[in-house]
């Protein structure tokens, strides 16, 4: 899969939260776990903080071409000014840091000046307060990259299971209007296309799940089943896409049945993100496809509560690193 040509960038996410943290846990474990080279981009300020309470050691660089020198002594750090370590107390100082963070990893990885872009989890509706006008990053990095946000896909991925939520960040209610084949059609032939360039997987084996209970059972519960989702298989499927389904929800993540395809088509957040979690948490990634650039997240949001307790797990960060270098190895071959 090959070596990332350039330095990874990582966005520190809301400073009040777990990410800064983990983000230094992930680079004292970086030899242990084979990590490819990162800059944080934050506040050196609160990193000098954090490693006052977890270990580890950061340094100020001015850009990722510095990286590769510091990153063996010290965790690099682009400092975009100062900040107090307030672990669990969010502020709209630090939703603004968390933004100002965002946009400057994305623009150098957009600009071509790092590998790919890694995602410290923000606090959305703080995020929101301040003028942001996203439902998530996901939609930040589409918008950034000048990509429609319906071709941006979520996908999380771990060691058991890899799954794509149709829709994303919207009420419950209103999930079965905003399904449509075209929708689950272009969500799918991106997924597919990324599952091939960036994983290594020549025919993607795509299950997808049915909206209803017993994906409808002939009608008699919905009719989403047979109106939208059987004919988005099989238009898929025309188009040469290995896709089975609808699949009843409930009869998909068993152990037998994930061995059978490659990709769960989920039709709504909690369809797709509860087996993930149940099954990989402490290393699920989430991952941006469609995107030009290369953009990973760890599948946790801030855990405001563990901030500063040390108890937070570095896994899902590292995974999220790990996969992000993996990728862009790739697309460097
Ligand atoms: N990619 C992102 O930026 C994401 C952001 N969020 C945001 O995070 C905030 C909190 O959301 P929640 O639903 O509470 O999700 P959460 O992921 O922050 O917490 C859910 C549960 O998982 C635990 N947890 C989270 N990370 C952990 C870790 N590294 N090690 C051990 N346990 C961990 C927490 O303690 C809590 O019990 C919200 O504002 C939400 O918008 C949520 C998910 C993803
Ligand atoms: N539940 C997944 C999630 O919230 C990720 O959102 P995003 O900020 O990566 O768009």
């Amino acid at each position: 899969m090959g070596t990332p040509p350039l330095p990874l960038v990582a966005a520190i996410g809301d400073p009040a939260g777990v990410g800064p943290e983990l983000f230094l846990k992930a680079w004292v474990a970086r030899r242990e776990k084979g990590l490819a080279p990162f800059a944080l981009i934050g506040s050196l300020s609160l990193m000098q903080a954090v490693t006052d309470r977890c270990g580890g050691a950061v340094r100020a660089v001015d850009t990722p071409a510095a990286v590769a020198d510091v990153f063996g002594e010290a965790l690099p750090v682009i400092d975009l000014g100062p900040m107090a370590d307030t672990p669990g107390k969010p502020s709209q100082e630090g939703a603004r840091l968390a933004l100002h963070a965002l946009e400057t990893a994305a623009g150098l990885t957009i600009d071509g000046k790092a590998s790919a872009l890694v995602t410290g989890p923000i606090a959305k509706a703080a995020l929101q307060d301040i003028g942001f006008p996203h439902p998530g990053q996901t939609e930040f990095c589409a918008a950034a990259c000048g990509v429609a946000a319906d071709d941006a896909v979520m996908m999380l991925a771990g060691p058991s299971l890899r799954v794509v939520p149709i829709t994303v960040h919207v009420p419950l209610a209103d999930v079965p209007s905003l399904l449509s084949i075209d929708l689950i059609v272009r969500r799918v032939r991106i997924a597919a296309a990324a599952l091939q360039r960036d994983f290594g997987l020549a025919a993607p084996r795509i299950a997808i799940a049915g909206l209803n209970p017993h994906a409808g059972e002939q009608g008699r519960l919905g009719d989403e089943d047979i109106a939208i989702i059987a004919p988005a298989v099989e238009a898929l499927r025309a188009k040469g896409l290995d896709t089975t389904g609808p699949t009843p929800g409930d009869a998909m993540f068993h152990a037998e049945a994930r061995a059978t395809y490659d990709l769960a088509v989920c039709m709504y957040h909690d369809q797709a993100l509860i087996p993930l979690k149940a099954l990989d948490f402490d290393r699920g990634v989430n991952v941006t496809l469609g995107l030009p650039i290369i953009r990973t997240s760890p599948d946790h949001g801030t855990a405001f509560a563990l901030a500063g307790t040390g108890r937070a797990s570095a896994g899902p960060t590292i995974a999220a690193l790990r996969m992000a270098a993996d990728c862009a190895g790739r697309r460097a071959t």
